[in-house]
């Protein structure tokens, strides 16, 4: 039996990071992966397809121009399910590439296969060709991901009633579509179909969205969806899907009003893919939506020499944290110092428009009780904005009236995700509101935003030079 220092399980963010990691630090690491190709839901079915699609959905519908050519402007007038996919096959044929080419330079071992435990230490690996393998590992990290949640009421077919992982292989766009569940999944997809023209409703039992995000920027995005005839049916819940002879579907709400669509995509969350580890031999157990619990410092699960690290774990889910997470996981595991990340760490929603956050938002600034004062701007204030015709888009930071640091940064609008980490910079470096007043910005850039909400909030706040 071949033994290793770290036997990871999946390639997604978290795997592939903490096993590159242990590797660089001298270590013996096998992947063990159980997709036909390495990358996890990141690369094949999550992060990267569904940003690719972004991009060519916004691209081939002249999104982008509408500001200044009007509503009806288009670069291609009939756009197929092919369009879209041959960038996506393109992009991620890319990743993989890549990613295969720094397991080989740093001499991480991957094998395909299902990985299973028999004991705490030891995994059977079972090959697609029916052979297995077994192997040991002085530390085991668990980096397993998660898979969409799919009740056994929703007449799933892959074909009209899909979960997100079934969305990138659809043959046809459809002309009306219906998304439950209004989380980050749903909203994305939602926003990038009605770029594309279909008639998108949004359904989802809470009666707001996107609670984590700042509500005076949730309010400015719903205004835009709405505004280009986006319905969001919210705090109502999705009782019964049906397939109707016609080809339709039907969607039946608890107060019995009745959607009827060409597809459905059902985004009601997911769930941690821990049911075929046989957890039970290795002394654990997740909970009930497939998560597993880790100290939160060492990622360390109740069995100190097994580590969990990306999805799998639970909040924030996302590929950036779950890269963190699994090189701090490599680092403890080999005995490595590991130094925990920043608190605040950025948040990017693809939808369209972007929205963008890092810090506390305005209400959680109240409920501390901290006194604060709040600078906007809005991008149709930056000459950057006139020349891409930006007609929305909003950035708040908030500030702390006692220190003067910012403690909040919050956007929607194009480019929100690549902005925001100007306002991280300066808030993980406890920089106040004089950072924005007293330098200099490029001009004319959407970045000249942070400029004109910082003297928004500073011409509130009182010049401190100023003061007797
Ligand atoms: C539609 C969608 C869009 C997203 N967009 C973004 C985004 O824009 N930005 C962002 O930061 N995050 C985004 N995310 C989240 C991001 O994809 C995840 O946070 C990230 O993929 C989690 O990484 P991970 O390492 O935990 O594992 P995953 O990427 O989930 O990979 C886990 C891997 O483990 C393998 N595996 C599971 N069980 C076994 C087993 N028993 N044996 C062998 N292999 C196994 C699986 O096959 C899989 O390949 C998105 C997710 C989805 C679904
Ligand atoms: N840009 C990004 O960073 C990005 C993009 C996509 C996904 N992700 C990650 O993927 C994870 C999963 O996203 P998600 O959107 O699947 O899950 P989620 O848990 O964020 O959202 C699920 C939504 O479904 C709703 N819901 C729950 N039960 C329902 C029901 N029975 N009927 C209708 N609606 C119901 C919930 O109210 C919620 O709004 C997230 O945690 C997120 O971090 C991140």
């Amino acid at each position: 039996m071949q033994e290793y220092d770290l036997v990871v399980v999946g390639s997604g963010p978290a795997g592939r990071r903490g096993a590159i990691q242990a590797a660089k630090l001298g270590r013996k690491v096998l992947v063990i992966e159980q997709g036909k190709r390495v990358g996890g839901v990141s690369v094949h079915t999550g992060t990267i397809p569904s940003k690719t699609l972004r991009e060519t959905a916004l691209n081939l519908s002249g999104w982008r121009e509408r500001g200044f050519y009007g509503r009806a402007y288009r670069v291609k007038q009939e756009i197929s399910a092919d369009d879209l996919r041959r960038r996506l096959l393109i992009t991620l044929d890319h990743e993989v590439e890549v990613l295969e080419h720094q397991f080989a330079r740093n001499r991480v071992q991957h094998i395909r296969g299902k990985a299973t435990f028999l004991t705490p230490d030891t995994m059977e690996i079972a090959k697609d060709d029916g052979e297995t393998i077994h192997v040991q590992g002085k530390s085991i990290m668990l980096a397993v991901g998660t898979k969409p949640y799919r009740p056994e009421s929703i007449p799933f077919d892959g074909v009209s009633v899909l979960d997100s992982d079934e969305l990138l292989d659809i043959q046809e766009l459809p002309r009306s579509m219906a998304v439950i569940g209004a989380g980050v999944i749903g909203i994305e997809y939602a926003t990038i179909f009605s770029a594309l023209d279909t008639q998108v409703t949004v359904i989802d039992p809470k009666s707001t969205i996107l609670d984590f995000i700042d509500k005076e920027i949730i309010e400015e995005f719903i205004h835009d969806l709405r505004d280009r005839n986006m319905k969001l049916i919210l705090g109502q819940k999705a009782d019964k899907v049906e397939k109707l002879p016609n080809g339709k579907c039907e969607i039946t709400l608890d107060n019995g009003r009745r959607v009827t669509c060409d597809m459905v995509l059902y985004a009601a969350g997911r769930v941690g893919a821990t049911d075929s580890l046989n957890l039970a031999a290795a002394g654990l157990t997740a909970d009930s939506r497939g998560r597993l619990s880790v100290n939160p410092e060492t990622f360390q699960t109740d069995v100190p020499h097994i580590y969990a690290a990306g999805d799998v774990v639970g909040f924030p889910a996302l590929a950036s944290t779950s890269m963190e997470q699994g090189r701090i996981a490599a680092r403890v595991a080999v005995g490595a110092i590991a130094k925990e990340p920043p608190k605040y760490f950025p948040y990017g929603i693809y939808a369209v428009p972007e929205i963008s956050t890092c810090g506390l938002t305005e209400e959680e600034v109240k409920e501390r009780g901290i006194p604060y004062e709040c600078g906007m701007a809005r991008f149709r204030e930056t000459s950057r904005g006139h020349i891409m015709g930006l007609n929305s888009g909003l950035l708040k930071m908030i500030f702390s009236l006692k220190t003067r640091r910012l403690l909040g940064v919050h956007i929607v609008g194009e480019g929100a995700t690549e902005l925001v980490h100007i306002g991280q910079a300066v808030l993980n470096l406890k920089g106040t509101v004089e950072y924005f007043v007293e330098n200099t910005f490029n001009y004319p850039t959407l970045a000249e935003a942070y400029k004109i909400a910082g003297l928004d909030a500073w011409n509130r706040m009182g010049d401190l030079s100023q003061a007797g």
